[in-house]
């Protein structure tokens, strides 16, 4: 690596964010470096779990630590620092404070109440402020914060295994498995960094998941959500044996003995009910956003697929395909029949690669980056 080049401390911040990924949520995961005027890295750090240290505050005391003097230092960071007295305090006073003369940032923070406060507080202690390097990757780290943020609703990812014709279950509902091991463990690692793991009353029912993570590194474990408009989530189901996490349970019913037997076990129950006495998915969304959650995962069968697409509610794709055609059976999402081409949506191809002997296909909803 080059670190005499910006772009090569941009790129570190970088990192230091993606480390950050597991343990900031809610809060935004935001790398830090400090650089001397002679181009010396002095410090850096990452954004700790909320109401603790953010990465200017830790590349702040990584300095202290190392004995380095941080006056006429340069901050490479991936997001606006903040100016706001919130869980810690202002951490643009702190860089001021520290005599830091250049910041160098990715993004202004999309929170509408504090955007550009940060840099406008830098500016007029005499600091030179600098947007953009590094802003395409620092907002898909945080695109479930953006989107917060900005619309009011996580970003929904859908993932799904399917054949290569499509199927997703069996006519008989048997769908285990589908996609290889290699394939299995990748959605792991997706299921790992949402907020929100999202399915449906008829997976619970067919398959008895856990949806957890099991990575054996894993620093949270992700919400379950389950959308059960009759409260029929069994009490004996395997998913109430995962320890160490929130189990919220979206209904269209008022059932006083159904709904204390599942809090018993520990969930939330939500009512939430649309006009067809079914769960009122976008409302649900929104009171998800307001528990600040960033990123949902969706692991549902084809008609809660097909109701979050209907209604326009799914951001990405991300689609595990495998080299099998099962004939009949479920498609991704009951979509309902068009009956003219330009009706069905417009997806973006974000990446394809082979995982084991399947493929990864990513896919953003068309125009649906652009918040
Ligand atoms: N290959 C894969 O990636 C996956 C495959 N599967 C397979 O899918 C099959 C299950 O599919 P499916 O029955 O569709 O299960 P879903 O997980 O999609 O759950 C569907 C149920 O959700 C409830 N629901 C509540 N509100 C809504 C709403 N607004 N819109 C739609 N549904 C709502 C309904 O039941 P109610 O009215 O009672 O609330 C509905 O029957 C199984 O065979 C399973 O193995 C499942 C997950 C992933
Ligand atoms: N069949 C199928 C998948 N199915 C999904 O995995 C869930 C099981 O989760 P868990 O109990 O936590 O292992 C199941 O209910 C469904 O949502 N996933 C895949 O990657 N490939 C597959 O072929």
């Amino acid at each position: 690596m080059d670190f005499t080049h910006p772009d090569t401390w941009m790129r570190r911040a970088l990192a230091l964010a993606e480390q950050a990924r597991p343990i900031s949520p809610p809060n935004p995961a935001v790398g830090c470096v400090l650089v001397s005027p002679s181009g010396e890295l002095v410090g850096e750090g990452h954004t700790q779990a909320v109401g603790q240290a953010h990465a200017e505050v830790m590349a702040l005391r990584d300095a202290a630590a190392r004995g380095h003097a941080t006056a006429g230092t340069t901050a490479y960071v991936t997001l606006e620092p903040c100016a706001h007295q919130g869980r810690t305090g202002p951490c643009c006073d702190a860089l001021v404070a520290a005599g830091v003369t250049k910041v160098v940032a990715s993004l202004q923070d999309p929170n509408p109440r504090v955007a550009g406060q940060g840099f406008a507080r830098l500016r007029a202690a005499g600091v030179e402020v600098v947007v953009g390097p590094g802003a395409a990757a620092a907002r898909e780290l945080n695109i479930g914060f953006f989107s917060r943020m900005v619309r009011g609703v996580p970003w929904v990812r859908l993932k799904a295994a399917a054949s290569l014709d499509g199927r997703t279950a069996l006519p008989n509902g048997v769908s285990q498995w589908i996609t290889s091991e290699a394939a299995r463990a990748d959605g792991q690692v997706w299921r790992a960094r949402a907020d929100v793991v999202l399915t449906g009353i008829g997976t619970v029912l067919q398959d008895d998941p856990m949806m957890n993570v099991r990575l054996p590194d894993a620093a949270r474990q992700p919400a379950l959500v389950i959308v059960d408009s009759q409260l029929q989530t069994p009490p004996g189901a395997r998913l109430w044996g995962v320890g160490g996490r929130r189990v919220i349970v979206y209904t269209a019913v008022a059932d006083p003995a159904r709904q204390q037997a599942l809090q018993t076990l520990g969930a939330r129950v939500v009512r939430c009910a649309d006009e067809r006495g079914k769960v009122d998915l976008a409302t649900m969304l929104k009171d998800l956003a307001r528990h600040e959650t960033n990123e949902v995962h969706v692991e549902a069968g084809h008609k809660l697929n097909g109701s979050l697409m209907r209604e326009s509610l799914v951001d990405e794709l991300l689609l595990y395909q495998a080299p099998k055609l099962l004939g009949d059976g479920a498609g991704i999402a009951a979509l309902g029949s068009f009956s003219t081409l330009d009706q069905a949506p417009e997806w973006v191809w974000r990446d394809i690669q082979p995982i084991g002997p399947d493929l990864r296909l990513r896919a953003v909803m068309a125009g649906r980056d652009h918040f």
